[in-house]
């Protein structure tokens, strides 16, 4: 089938070579030229694990191009919509420009196609109601033509497996039932690879569709600040939240998974979608219902600040004169997003405290060192470390978490370690002579 994906960032440039892994023809709209240039070479223009062996592979296999000019997806029958809805400069709710400019330049290519009807497919994470006001202006557009709400749940540092082999599916479809059935037939030819495998996929109306994903992701958000939280009741009792964690994952209703306490969400999705949610729900008079999400938002914050308290002491009380190592700069590891990143944030309120900073990212690093000449990107953990007072590790990559002790020692002034993913054994670490500090642990 002809596919086009539209906007291809972290998820658009995924989810168009997995199409293409499919054995769809597909072709990749962006607006960014030297994205489009640097995706046509085969070229990731970002970390992602195994995609650019996916995007090389299709593009050789010649099932995947990619343009900045919309005449090219004049042919194909399902365009996906995978561009940014980042919150509005100064607010909580989601920024649409993007969406309306994208469905604005598609329009005008969208015909009746002989196999059946002509899909757009919104993935972008978008307020509940967006669906419902797009369709109203794709259906204007002629005959024949659908618009399916189908939400992207795809992990940065796993989005080719998650792409491939996803949860679920989640249709939100039209409420005519005949366009729903003509369109949800295309939709389930583009991914009957999947359903094969007997993926789950379930049909809903458009707002279920565009609330299960910001429902999805607040949820994810309030596990990580309720462990958090307990994070701090553990820190005012001498309690271990690792040991909390563990015992309350084990029963099936709780589960182990995102309960790791540290410096806290970060990323181009959860702190945004969950402001975005809450400020939609304001709009709809029902801003009651989500008030949780405010603390867990806070508590979300407050960890970044007890981060830098926990440096502010292991530096004797002020960060004038120090030298602090910062280990990690991408929002989690195996990705180089840096889009409110815990550990970017962090780094940057130390420096402006007065600390000198290295900081250093097995992925995320030239990037930074490219965007921020003001910052000092080291090559690796040990260059950051020479002659550092406090080493603070706030993204888990695993070339941290298998850093030696013994060997880090060597290249410190003070050995004094802030674990704020709370990724490494405290018993080994403080073995070979480092004062070891944890997130919720005594
Ligand atoms: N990143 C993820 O892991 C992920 C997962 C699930 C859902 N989402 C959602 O998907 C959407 C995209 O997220 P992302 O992380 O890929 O963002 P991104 O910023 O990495 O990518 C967005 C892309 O859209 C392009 N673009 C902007 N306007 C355009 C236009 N008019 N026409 C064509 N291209 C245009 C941009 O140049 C950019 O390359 C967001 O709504 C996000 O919430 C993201
Ligand atoms: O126990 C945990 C788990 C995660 N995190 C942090 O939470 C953030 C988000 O992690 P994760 O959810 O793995 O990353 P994303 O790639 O942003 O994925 C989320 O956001 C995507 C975009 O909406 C969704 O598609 C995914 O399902 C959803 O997990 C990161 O900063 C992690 O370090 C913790 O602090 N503790």
């Amino acid at each position: 089938m002809q596919i086009s994906v539209i906007g291809c960032g972290y998820l658009g440039a995924v989810h168009a070579a997995c199409m293409a892994e499919l054995g769809h023809d597909v072709v990749g709209i962006d607006v960014d030229a030297a994205k489009v240039a640097s995706l046509s070479a085969g070229r990731a223009p970002f970390h992602e694990p195994g995609f650019e062996e996916i995007l090389a592979r299709n593009i050789d296999a010649g099932r995947l191009r990619f343009s900045t000019d919309y005449a090219d997806l004049a042919d194909a029958q399902v365009h996906f919509i995978g561009v940014g809805t980042p919150q509005v400069p100064g607010g909580y709710a989601a920024d649409l420009q993007y969406v309306d400019a994208a469905v604005d330049s598609v329009i005008p290519y969208l015909k009746a196609h002989p196999d059946g009807p002509t899909l757009v497919v919104g993935k972008s994470t978008v307020p509940v109601g967006t669906a419902a006001a797009l369709a109203k202006r794709i259906a204007a557009a002629g005959d024949g033509v659908h618009l399916i709400w189908n939400p992207e749940f795809l992990r940065e540092g796993f989005a080719v497996q998650d792409t491939i082999a996803p949860d679920r599916i989640v249709y939100g479809v039209p409420a005519d039932e005949s366009a729903a059935r003509a369109s949800q037939a295309v939709l389930d030819a583009v991914f009957a690879d999947l359903l094969e495998r007997d993926i789950p996929r379930l049909v809903t109306d458009y707002a279920t569709a565009e609330l299960v994903k910001v429902a999805a992701n607040s949820f994810l958000a309030t596990k990580i600040s309720f462990i958090n939280a307990m994070a701090e009741l553990c820190e005012a009792t001498g309690a271990d939240v690792t040991e909390l964690a563990e015992a309350i994952g084990f029963d099936d209703r709780i589960g182990k998974k995102f309960l790791r306490a540290g410096v806290g969400f970060g990323g181009g999705c959860l702190p945004k979608d969950i402001r975005a949610f809450m400020a939609r729900a304001g709009e709809l008079g029902v801003d009651q219902a989500l008030t949780f999400l405010r603390e867990v938002d806070a508590i979300n914050d407050r960890r970044r600040d007890h981060a830098v308290e926990l440096a502010r002491r292991a530096a004797g009380g002020t960060f004038l004169g120090k030298k602090v190592a910062v280990l990690g700069a991408a929002f989690k590891p195996d990705s180089d997003d840096m889009r409110n990143s815990p550990a970017l944030d962090i780094a940057n309120t130390i420096a402006g405290q007065g600390a000198e900073v290295v900081i250093t990212d097995p992925a995320a690093g030239p990037k930074l060192a490219e965007l921020r000449p003001d910052m000092t990107v080291a090559e690796d953990a040990h260059a950051a470390a020479a002659g550092a007072d406090v080493v603070m590790l706030l993204t888990e990559w695993r070339q941290f978490r298998d850093l030696d002790p013994v060997a880090l020692k060597a290249a410190v002034r003070t050995p004094w370690i802030v674990d704020g993913r709370n990724a490494l054994d405290p018993a080994a670490w403080r073995a070979a002579g480092w004062t070891y500090s944890g997130i919720g642990r005594p």
